[in-house]
């Protein structure tokens, strides 16, 4: 059965304080209703294990942002899917846009890391999007297709029905221009026929692809209501509990 999503990534913000304030808040917030989709936390690695201790983790789940493509060793500043796991996290957040711009992650390192998450146990969250320059050169289906072919499509399909897919594209991410719905929904459409392709149409209607890219409170549900957009990856709207929840109710 496909599950509703909505993941707040709070990128590089919030103190530890604030972050223990929020995930409260956002968890009360949560209780007080009745959800119809999964929440997840996606925070810095340092909150992780302060943030699992102040939530009910079967309605909110914690996500790590990144983790290691090594198992263990000699990587002075790097984090292992294994400690991400041993914290508590349910989820991992992999292959963002920034990771991939700033810190060199290729579709290879990225196979890397959803091979070491899954074999502890984490659920990736995985995101593809194509940069503004690629779209604008009609290459964006290309694109994303690469980014799944070559990070995802060496899993068996049990291990890919443990993904979550997030479309983030890169001009939606924190500039305030949303993709359209029908942007959207043509792209998730397309993806979840990449999947069916290569893993047949039961694993395919399992995945949830999620949306990532300026969504806000003013235009989830509308994004949300699309057969193929499975909730959201949500960056800035993550960042204040009400506007996060605003969004989990747009379902
Ligand atoms: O990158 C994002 C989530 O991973 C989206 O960020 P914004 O919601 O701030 O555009």
């Amino acid at each position: 059965m496909r599950q509703n999503i909505v993941a707040g990534n709070w990128k590089m913000n919030k103190t530890l304080q604030e972050g223990i304030e929020l995930a409260k808040d956002v968890n009360q917030r949560v209780n007080a209703i009745t959800p119809k989709c999964k929440v997840v936390l996606g925070t810095p690695f340092i909150h992780i294990t302060e943030v699992v201790n102040v939530v009910d983790g079967d309605k909110v789940a914690v996500a790590a942002q990144n983790c290691a493509d090594k198992v263990s060793g000699a990587y002075t500043g790097e984090v292992s899917a294994e400690m991400v796991k041993s914290t508590g996290a349910a989820y991992v957040i992999l292959g963002h846009s920034e990771r991939r711009a700033y810190y060199g992650e290729t579709n290879a390192i990225l196979k890397e890391k959803t091979d070491l998450a899954l074999a502890n146990n984490l659920r990736p969250i995985f995101c593809i999007g194509e940069v503004l320059s690629e779209r604008e050169a009609n290459t964006h289906f290309d694109v994303v297709k690469s980014q799944i072919k070559e990070a995802l499509f060496h899993l068996s399909a049990d291990d890919f029905g443990k993904i979550v897919l997030a479309y983030e594209p890169v001009w939606a991410i924190g500039t305030g221009k949303t993709a359209s719905s029908d942007q959207a929904q043509e792209m998730h459409a397309f993806i979840r026929g990449l999947i069916t392709d290569k893993y047949g149409k039961e694993v395919a209607d399992n995945i949830s692809i999620l949306y990532g890219g300026s969504c806000n409170p003013k235009n989830a549900q509308e994004l949300f209501a699309n057969p193929d957009v499975d909730g959201g990856l949500i960056g800035g709207a993550s960042l204040k509990a009400e506007d996060f929840l605003a969004i989990i109710t747009a379902f």
